[in-house]
């Protein structure tokens, strides 16, 4: 069997040995034994049996049932991990011990790899807030005036945060076309999508403290791929005054493999200059708070959209920032996104409200929204972060 696996990656493998990202998998012969998985190429190490191979300290960590021991283990165990998983994938003196802990990726079922803890969207793209704004409020100014002030966000619902791959049912709810005397009760007629990235937590933090800025590799573990699946009907109906309720709270999906950020540093860049210099907390003046992280979003196939994460005004560490400046503390497993991806061309929006001009189409049962993402790495390496594919299946009976 270890002949058979492919330690020596083409270069151009999105999945290579700076990549590493880690999952939860089952396979079909003990479908109940969830294990933490490590992609390399087109297979899963078994991280757990692996570390027990080689004896290693983490052992333990790596063979619980999610990501969360680990994630809560704090960065030097990340690092101390990453550095061993590197050396076992890459020393060709391990590859007889390693080698039968590899499983190809086609053989494995993919799990959610964490336990979400709280759930957070945030709005932070200048270009999607501006189109969506003269969409919803056509009358006003587009952007809010706290928009260059703060990150705005708003919690959403953990409990329905989904892997990749999970059918979207098309929710039920109460819709009020402008021109309609009164509201009705029905399938969403405007189910959109909404590409992002989310951001994993790892360490968590106490309550009356503040994570600053620039402790945010201290406590993100990751990123994942997100779509925000929206109904736009049902949300433009309820959001007023206090934002997404149920218009989004039915599915969020993310992807199944979580990069660690440590694969991400060749991906920093300067954000975009911000023409209100923010509040101290907040400032983050020449530093590379912001990633190069390219998106691709298919419909049924056909590539849509290709939205720029480096075009986003708010950065995930001004986020976290934000969310804890009140004393509100973090958790392990709290998921934030980043809030739609949508750069300055046409063809970079991140959701069908603004490559449709808020006119449609939308989505239709049995359509397949796929994103896809890849990062620049080390050495013209490209790192890949996985997809988040979703179908939309019928509603439920009124
Ligand atoms: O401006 C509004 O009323 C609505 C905004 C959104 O629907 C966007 C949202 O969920 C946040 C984001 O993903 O950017
Ligand atoms: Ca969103
Ligand atoms: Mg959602």
């Amino acid at each position: 069997m270890t002949e058979a696996i492919p330690f020596d990656l083409p270069g151009d493998d999105l999945f290579g040995l700076d990549n590493l990202p880690y999952g939860v998998f089952t396979t079909s012969g003990a479908p109940d034994l969830h294990r933490i998985g490590v992609r390399f190429g087109s297979h899963v190490l078994d991280a757990g049996a692996a570390a027990e191979a080689m004896g290693s300290a983490h052992a333990e960590l790596l063979k619980a049932p999610t990501l969360n021991p680990l994630m809560a283990a704090g960065r030097p165990t990340w690092q101390a991990v990453r550095a061993d998983l590197q050396n076992w994938l890459g020393d060709p003196g391990h590859r007889a011990t390693v080698g039968g802990h590899l499983v190809p990726l086609a053989d494995v079922t993919l799990h959610l790899p964490f336990e979400v803890a709280d759930y957070v969207d945030f709005y932070a793209s200048e270009h999607h807030a501006t189109n969506v704004g003269k969409i919803f409020r056509p009358d006003g100014d587009p952007l809010t005036p706290n928009w260059k002030h703060l990150p705005i966000g708003y919690h959403g619902r953990s409990g329905t945060v989904v892997v990749s791959g999970t059918p979207v049912v098309r929710p039920l709810g109460q819709r009020k076309p402008k021109d309609a005397p009164a509201p009705s009760f029905g399938p969403s007629q405007r189910l959109d999508i909404e590409a992002e990235v989310g951001f994993v937590v790892g360490t968590p933090s106490a309550m009356t403290t503040r994570v600053g800025r620039q402790d945010f590799r201290e406590h993100v573990f990751g990123v994942c791929l997100l779509n925000d699946w929206s109904a736009r009907d049902l949300q433009a109906w309820e959001y007023v005054p206090l934002g997404p309720f149920l218009g989004k709270s039915f599915a969020t999906s993310v992807s199944a493999w979580i990069t660690p950020l440590e694969a991400l540093e060749q991906a920093r860049t300067e954000p975009p200059a911000r023409d209100v210099p923010p509040l101290p907390y907040l400032d983050d003046s020449g530093e590379k708070d912001g990633l190069d992280i390219r998106i691709t979003v298919t419909l049924n196939g056909e590539q849509v959209s290709e939205p720029p994460f480096s075009a986003m005004y708010w950065t995930a560490a001004q986020q976290l920032a934000h969310m804890t400046v009140n004393g509100a503390s973090l958790r392990t497993g709290d998921l934030f996104a980043s809030g739609t991806v949508s750069g300055p061309e046409p063809d970079q929006l991140g959701c069908l409200l603004e490559l449709t001009a808020g006119k449609g189409p939308f989505l239709s049962d049995g359509d397949e929204v796929v994103l896809t993402a890849w990062a620049p790495g080390p050495n013209g390496t490209r790192i890949g972060l996985g997809e988040v594919s979703g179908t939309i299946a019928a509603a439920p009976a009124e």
